[in-house]
């Protein structure tokens, strides 16, 4: 898809804003659905900002569903070319789909560990780190407490969907 400019975002239909955005927040179209409700935004930036309110403003069990919606890294779902495009990608440029046999493992085991601990995925924008910080994300933040972590997954969330944001939208 070509890229967009923020006049042509705040020209789409309901339909067409919500097709586009369904997937910056990983499998929530409902961010989208408030979100179109928005417009008009002045720039790249107060769109980001209105997906990371819809964010903030969720309760607690609410931030817990959009943290489960999120695939493992590196996990069963991308072993089967599962993960959605933007997922997929994101994977890759961390170098997740090129681990060797002891880093796959060792992912495995702290992603099993981390979930069986706090109830949801452990998140990390993947774009932004590299095989070996995400594993040691994986290691030192398992010590977090469950408030951290929930905090935490909802900040890379953040950053996950601002880039995702910046893929669709064309700086003036
Ligand atoms: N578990 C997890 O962090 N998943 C995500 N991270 C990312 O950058 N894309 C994802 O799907």
């Amino acid at each position: 898809m070509s890229r967009v400019s923020i006049s042509e975002v705040n020209g789409m239909s309901e339909e067409q804003f919500q097709w586009v955005f369904k997937n910056v927040i990983e499998l929530c179209q409902d961010a989208a659905e408030q979100v179109k409700k928005c417009r008009p935004f002045r720039d790249i930036a107060e769109l980001c900002t209105a997906f990371h309110k819809y964010l903030d403003n969720l309760c607690l069990e609410e931030k817990l569903v959009i943290l489960k919606l999120h695939p493992d890294l590196a996990g069963r779902l991308a072993s089967q070319g599962e993960l959605t495009k933007e997922s997929t990608e994101e994977q890759q440029s961390a170098g997740l789909d090129k681990l060797t046999l002891i880093q796959k493992r060792m992912i495995d085991i702290c992603n099993e560990r981390y979930k069986e601990k706090f109830g949801f995925p452990f998140i990390i924008c993947a774009r932004e780190n590299k095989v070996q910080s995400i594993i040691n994300g994986l290691q030192t933040r398992y010590n977090n407490t469950k408030e951290q972590e929930i905090e935490i997954g909802i900040n890379e969330v953040k950053k996950i969907c601002k880039l995702r944001i910046l893929d669709i939208i064309k700086e003036n």
